[in-house]
């Protein structure tokens, strides 16, 4: 099993994915399993697939849940659609897809800003048949700059995340310069200069990106970072990435932020795919 113990870990501080981990239980049961494994923050993909503005009582009884268990949000993408799903976000949709992902916009800053969280992750969505793809980007680029304002308004900044070909085959963002333009874009428009790529590992991995460049190279430009084995997404270990000499390269080029456990739980229970990581580090300081 490789090291990733208190020496490499000091100050490292880890964010339990809620959508993908812990999912064997029931939604508002999740921030206390990720306290009782020892986690003190999570982050969320959008959790009302079928309602960019859900009714207050839900949104209440999910920040009574995190705030219950002592659980930090950290990171909450907006409305994307039927994820998991074959969706992969809505606001470069015409149509009814952008207008829910708009009128999600202050329902997701105001429910992340109610728990302090500081991430606000826009998947910009797949391409359309039929539709020209110059008028995606330009349909991305107004809701983005939205998005920006908004995440603004709570100090949060905007995420932009490459996914990979093989499972996101319809996804236009699938390298880590296509999302760094994206972001690039987005912050020469607004001028608020919040706008971060999500250097998701397993993703740039399974596009054979060479992940010791992406770090060197967009580390600076990275709001957060999300890890999964690969192949399998699993758990850190299950797979053949270097996890643990990637993580350290991070901490030299300097990045301080979230790194989201973002990868499947394997045939056990979640409690359980967490073994790499000794528990004195999971808890963020
Ligand atoms: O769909 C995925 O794989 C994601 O990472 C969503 O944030």
């Amino acid at each position: 099993m490789t090291d990733f113990s208190t020496d490499q870990a000091a100050g490292r501080r880890y964010t339990v994915n809620l959508s993908i981990l812990f999912t064997e239980l029931p939604l508002l049961e999740r921030p206390a399993a990720a306290a009782a494994a020892g986690f003190t923050a999570a982050e969320l993909w959008w959790p009302w697939i079928d309602a960019p503005e859900p009714p207050s009582a839900e949104r209440d009884a999910l920040k009574g849940a995190f705030e219950d268990a002592g659980v930090r949000l950290t990171g909450l993408n907006f409305y994307a659609g039927r994820l998991p799903g074959p969706d992969r976000g809505a606001l470069s949709l015409p149509g009814e897809e952008s207008e829910r992902f708009r009128a999600n916009i202050a329902a997701a800053a105001d429910f992340a800003g109610s728990l302090g969280c500081g991430a606000l992750n826009a998947l910009y969505g797949n391409r359309v048949d039929g539709t020209d793809p110059a008028e995606q980007d330009a349909i991305a680029l107004t809701n983005l700059q939205l998005a920006a304002r908004a995440a603004d308004r709570i100090g949060a900044v905007l995420l932009i995340e490459a996914l990979n070909r093989a499972e996101s085959p319809r996804y236009p963002l699938a390298s880590a310069p296509a999302a760094i333009e994206v972001v690039d874009r987005v912050n020469a428009e607004t001028g608020l200069g919040n706008a971060r790529f999500l250097m998701d590992l397993y993703h740039l991995a399974m596009n054979g990106e060479d992940l010791p460049t992406v770090i060197d190279r967009y580390t600076p430009r990275t709001g957060h970072v999300q890890i999964a084995d690969n192949p399998g997404r699993g758990a850190p270990g299950t797979g053949s990435l270097p996890l643990a000499d990637l993580l350290r390269r991070l901490d030299k080029a300097g990045y301080g932020g979230w790194i989201g456990l973002e990868y499947k739980p394997g045939d056990g229970p979640s409690a359980a795919a967490f073994d790499w990581l000794p528990p004195a580090d999971r808890a963020a300081r």
